[in-house]
């Protein structure tokens, strides 16, 4: 008999049930709370959700400078989101991150579908206030290093006070922030606190500060250098040196938007 959830995307079940289980997979070496889970979904479940990503509608792609993105679950804007139900494939992704607890009783409601083209990234930044502060990362296709940077407010001596903190990477002033990416890369390196390599099939959790204070992004690159700054090489079985190419690689950033209804009647309200 066939396996419907199987067909539509990852099975619910997860060998993972539990925050004490998660803990296994809690990154050291680092100031902040991250969690790395190698293998969270199998070769099958990978090749099921690319396909579903693929076949979705021409017109829910948005393309930006450097890279694409599908935005499912409804619009993020800076007082909320009008939400939309997500289509099954992504429910059962979301489903099986629930089952780990990060989200207390709730099951993640929105996903942001990136696509990365060998060359492509995304600049520092931080994502908006709308979420709740725990971001999943799933990893498709290809890996990526994503870099932590001090947070813009910090005290640290090489940040500016004069410095504006950059916008969500999913308000619709996206294109115009992503502009000059080499430009803010270069002033953002000496901030650069510590970096994670994903892997594909990995799923990526991060919580409070490294979510909301501190700024992430991923260099614009064909290949990637490993280095010491790379908290979970070892973890990865990688070693420094090691000369990554990338791949596409497509990344489901999957998260629980908070305070949705309240916007709805607040929208409705000023119309
Ligand atoms: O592709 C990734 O892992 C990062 C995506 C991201 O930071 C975002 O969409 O806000
Ligand atoms: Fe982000």
């Amino acid at each position: 008999m066939e396996d419907s959830s199987a067909s539509n995307g990852v099975s619910s079940s997860s060998g993972i049930t539990d925050v004490t289980d998660l803990e296994r997979y809690h990154v050291n070496g680092i100031p902040e709370t991250a969690y790395y889970v190698p293998g969270f979904i199998s070769e099958e479940e990978e090749a099921i959700l690319l396909q579903r990503v693929y076949e979705s509608p021409k017109p829910k792609w948005t393309q930006l400078s450097n890279r694409r993105l599908q935005n499912w679950g409804g619009h993020p804007h800076a007082k909320g989101m009008i939400p939309e139900d997500l289509p099954l494939w992504l429910q059962l992704c979301a489903s099986k991150i629930a089952k780990l607890g990060i989200f207390g009783e709730k099951i993640p409601n929105h996903v942001l579908v990136n696509e990365y083209l060998p060359g492509q990234g995304i600049m520092p930044h931080v994502d908006g206030p709308v979420f709740f502060p725990v971001i999943t990362t799933l990893n498709l296709g290809s890996h990526a290093v994503i870099n932590y940077y001090t947070p813009a407010d910090s005290t640290s001596a090489a940040s500016s006070p004069t410095e504006k903190p950059l916008s969500d990477s999913t308000y619709q002033d996206v294109t115009e922030v992503e502009q000059p990416l080499s430009e803010t890369q270069k002033r953002l390196d000496p901030r650069l606190v510590f970096s994670l390599l994903l892997q594909p099939r990995s799923l990526l959790i991060v919580k409070d500060d490294l979510y909301t204070r501190y700024l992430h992004g991923i260099y614009a690159v064909k290949e990637d250098v490993l280095d010491n700054k790379i908290a979970n090489l070892k973890v990865c079985d990688k070693e420094v040196g090691t000369v990554m190419k990338r791949d596409t690689r497509v990344s489901l950033t999957i998260r629980l938007a908070q305070n949705t209804s309240k916007f709805k009647m607040s929208f409705f309200k000023t119309k």
